[in-house]
């Protein structure tokens, strides 16, 4: 049986995030100028982020979405799934930054630059609001360009698009979520 896990202290504030999405939106500016640049908003966890972070870019850059799921309804990696529309756009030639909430186990991150990789883009590069930190070594995890913050491990989050059980999405800051303990 599954208990209700309980949202803990915030671990980012609004205006930590705010702050962090300016900088990271000048960097990119810089590393970006003069290029084709398309961003890509991983949806849905990647919504509040990706919005912001486009507005920090001082670029005309393309704005894309794509939605994506591996988590089915709790904290269980899985399979990537998609869902819903997929990219429509023509990326070809193009500079491509996914922008990510999170990255975990780096599934989700690793089947995009994969998928992507059939739309002949410049390149394929990620921009994460959080890595979260893993004691076991990931084969392969993808290392993302650019990242906000660095998160210890075992702490699950949620807050400013990322959720749990698809609540929370809504909150502006970012807390720390404790997971429910599962009883057989
Ligand atoms: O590195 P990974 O282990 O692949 O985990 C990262 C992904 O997991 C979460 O999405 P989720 O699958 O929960 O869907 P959501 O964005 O719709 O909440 C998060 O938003 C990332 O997209
Ligand atoms: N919170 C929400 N979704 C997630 C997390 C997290 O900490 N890790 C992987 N997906």
């Amino acid at each position: 049986m599954k208990t209700d896990g309980k949202l803990g202290d915030v671990l980012f504030t609004s205006a930590q995030i705010r702050s962090r999405v300016q900088e990271l939106g000048a960097h990119i500016t810089r590393d970006y100028a003069g290029k084709e640049l398309t961003l890509i908003g991983v949806l849905k966890g990647g919504a509040m982020f990706a919005a912001d972070l486009a507005r920090a870019v001082r670029l005309p850059v393309s704005l894309e979405w794509i939605r994506l799921s591996t988590y089915a309804d709790g904290a269980v990696a899985g399979e990537v799934r998609r869902k819903g529309v997929d990219l429509d756009a023509d990326l070809c030639g193009r500079h491509v930054l996914l922008v990510e909430d999170l990255i975990d186990s780096g599934l989700t991150l690793a089947w995009l630059r994969d998928h992507l990789a059939a739309f002949g883009p410049a390149s394929v590069e990620s921009c994460v609001l959080m890595r979260m930190h893993k004691e076991d070594r990931i084969e392969n995890r993808p290392v993302p360009r650019y990242v906000g913050f660095e998160v210890p491990s075992a702490t699950w989050v949620a807050g400013y698009g990322i959720d749990y059980a698809d609540r929370h999405r809504n909150l502006p800051d970012i807390h720390e979520y404790q997971l429910p303990a599962i009883a057989a």
